[in-house]
Formats: structure tokens, C-alpha cells, sequence
């Protein structure tokens, strides 16, 4: 790995989400203070709309410029436009329908129902396009350097939609694919690789509750990325595991500092 991951664990995940809004909030303001704007990719998934529900609670939501923001995606499940079940729909309910965002620097992953109708590789395809076309001379590949980039974790270590063993998660040339057959439903999605995930500054990946215990547990004992895609996810500049006690409960101890609260 080239950032060692480093790893905070919080006393449940109430709390976890709100210290997690707090560290996004400080990031945010910090790169568009140091770089005049901010890229944030999110995640879909329980921890995700948490911490972004958090974030439309915290009365520090004010600090940040929101109209200076990029978002993008880390993944979406592939289904009609306005679904329940989309991350879009989930998060625009959580905040983004309730902060000042430019429409245009929301970068949304296509729905099944949109200009490629059901084909999901060409909207896989549209979404690289738009990332390449963000990306600058100073950025590694065809994809920006995102500020941070966060990524739920599943109970069998899939982060995005990188499903342990899928061909998806040995992809080493794409940034983004059109994912078939998901373990987890529904079987069609669109993902960022892990190339384009390692373009992050920063990569945050979240995890909260016992049933993830084991997945934390094997991701950072350091097994093959193809059999744990959360080990094959970290950022150039830092790694960060973001967890609540119950996540963290199969962790050795000494992977993580005893004052984690
Ligand atoms: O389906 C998905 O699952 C993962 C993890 O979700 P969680 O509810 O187990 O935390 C999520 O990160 C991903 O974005 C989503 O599409």
C-alpha cells in the first residue's frame, strides 16, 4: 500500500457519523481555502447517508462553500431515474437537496432509464468521459485527484460496487464499468475501479455494526485485493478506516490507538 492505513474508532455509529461530518466539513473547507475549490467522492450504503445526514445536521454545514464543490460517485446502482434504492436519491434526501450546490459540478453516475437506456457499459463509458474531462496536467490519469474519496464497507469487504472475486475488481486499465451479476442487489451497477480510486488524496472507508466486524478484520490483515477489494482501496496521501467499537471488535489492538473514542 502506498498509505499505510491508519484507523480511528468511535464509540457507536451515531457518534461516528457525527465526528466523520466534522472531519468532512474541515477537509472541505480546507482544500477550497488551500485550492479555491473541493472533489468529494460518496458513497452509497448505511455508513454513507449517515454521515451525510450528519453533515445536513451540524451547523458547521455553513462553513462550506457549496457552490464550490464537486461531487462525484463512487458507485450507483443501475436502476431508473428518482428509484429509492439509487445512492443519488438517497443522498439528495440526506442533504444535498437541502444545501446550495451548483447542479452542474454533481457528477451522477447515469440511471437505467437515461440517454443509454439499459446499456450500462455505455453509461460506465460517459462517466470515465466526464472524469477524464475534469482531470488536469497536475492530476494522475484520467481522473481528478479528489480531495476525499469515501467508500462504504460491504460484510464481504466489497467497497463501490468491487465485489470480492468479480471480474470487476482486477480491472486495471478502466476507471469506470459497468458491473453484472452483483452479489448484492440490484445486479446491475456502475462502479469506479480501483485505479481510479487510488487517485484520491485521501481515501476514508467506513464501516459501523458487528456484522461487518469479520470484513474490517480480514481487509487490514492485509490479504489479496481480489479476495478483499477494501485492501485494495487507499489514497496517496492517507488511508483512513473510519469505525464504530462494533466494526472494529475483531481489529487486533494494536491496530489502532487506545484513546479511539
Ligand atoms: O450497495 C452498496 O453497498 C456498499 C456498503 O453499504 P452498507 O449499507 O453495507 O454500508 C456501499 O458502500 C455502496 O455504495 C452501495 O452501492
Amino acid at each position: 500500500m502506498s498509505s499505510t492505513p491508519q484507523v480511528v474508532v468511535h464509540r457507536d455509529k451515531e457518534l461516528m457519523a457525527c465526528a466523520v461530518a466534522a472531519r468532512l466539513i474541515t477537509k472541505i473547507v480546507d482544500a477550497q481555502a488551500a485550492r479555491g475549490s473541493a472533489s468529494v467522492v460518496l458513497t452509497g450504503g448505511r455508513n454513507g447517508n449517515a454521515l451525510l445526514a450528519a453533515v445536513a445536521g451540524s451547523p458547521a454545514r455553513d462553513a462550506v462553500d457549496w457552490a464550490r464543490l464537486d461531487l462525484w460517485w463512487g458507485d450507483e446502482r443501475f436502476l431508473p431515474e428518482g428509484d429509492p434504492e439509487r445512492n443519488i436519491t438517497q443522498a439528495r434526501e440526506a442533504l444535498l437537496d437541502s444545501v446550495p450546490l451548483d447542479p452542474a459540478r454533481v457528477h451522477v453516475m447515469g440511471p437505467s432509464d437515461g440517454e443509454f437506456g439499459s446499456d450500462v457499459e455505455a453509461a460506465a463509458a460517459s462517466y470515465a468521459t466526464e472524469l477524464a474531462a475534469a482531470a488536469g496536467p497536475e492530476d494522475h490519469g484520467a481522473v481528478p485527484s479528489f480531495d476525499v474519496l469515501m467508500l462504504g464497507v460491504g460484510p464481504d469487504t466489497h467497497v463501490a460496487s468491487l465485489f470480492p472475486e468479480h471480474p470487476g475488481v482486477r480491472e486495471s486499465v478502466r476507471t469506470v464499468i459497468g458491473v453484472h451479476g452483483s452479489p448484492k442487489p440490484p445486479p446491475t451497477r456502475i462502479s469506479l475501479t480501483l485505479p481510479a480510486i487510488r487517485a484520491a488524496r485521501e481515501v476514508w472507508l467506513l464501516a459501523a455494526g458487528e456484522d461487518k466486524a469479520g470484513a474490517v478484520a480480514l481487509a487490514l490483515s492485509a490479504p489479496g485485493e481480489v479476495q478483499a477489494p477494501a485492501s485494495g482501496a487507499y489514497g496517496r496521501s492517507r488511508t483512513l478506516w473510519l469505525l464504530d467499537r462494533a466494526a472494529a471488535a475483531k481489529l487486533p489492538a494494536q491496530l489502532y490507538p487506545p484513546a479511539s473514542s
